[in-house]
């Protein structure tokens, strides 16, 4: 599997610069990054509709047109598919629940007391909702 994605990337490499009227690839690199997002989302699309219609088959050329674009992607984006691999190991033992976990801030740190010196927040007015963003120790810890 491995290896073939990482020859699929190098032939991506190799093509991109093709002249797109021969490769498919290096119309894609031709059209820019926008439209090789869009690409990658519509093949996406058709891989979760071909799942959804229990199509074993169809699932396996959606996801081989999926794979291919999200190569492509990743070479438009500079993302070498050696540093997404080596993310993947990274993550090998690690389990998604405690990971997801592990980005929240736990809440007895949230419910720590303020410094004596801190100044007091103003009151707000009656009747007047405060907006805005919540406290960074709400918000969620997104990764890279
Ligand atoms: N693995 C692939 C591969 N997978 C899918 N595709 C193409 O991806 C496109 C996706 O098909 P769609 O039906 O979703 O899109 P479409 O209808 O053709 O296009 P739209 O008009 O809908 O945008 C098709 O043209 C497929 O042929 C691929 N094109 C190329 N490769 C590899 O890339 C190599 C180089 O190809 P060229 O760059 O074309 O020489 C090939 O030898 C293959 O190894």
């Amino acid at each position: 599997m491995v290896d073939t994605l990482n020859r699929l990337a190098a032939t991506i490499a190799a093509r991109k610069g093709a002249d797109a009227g021969s490769s498919y690839t290096a119309s894609l690199f031709a059209n820019g990054l926008p439209k090789i997002a869009q690409k990658l989302g519509e093949e996406a699309t058709e891989t979760v509709i071909a799942a959804m219609q229990r199509d074993p088959k169809a699932v396996t050329g959606e996801a081989a047109d999926l794979l291919f674009h999200l190569l492509v992607l990743l070479d438009a984006s500079g993302v070498p598919l050696a540093e997404v691999l080596a993310e993947l190991d990274r993550r090998e033992g690690v389990s998604g629940l405690d990971e997801k976990a592990s980005r929240t801030i736990a809440p007895e740190a949230e419910a720590a007391p303020k410094p004596l010196s801190a100044p007091a927040a103003p009151e707000p007015a009656p009747g007047i909702a405060l907006g805005g963003p919540a406290p960074a120790s709400r918000r969620r810890i997104r990764r890279g």
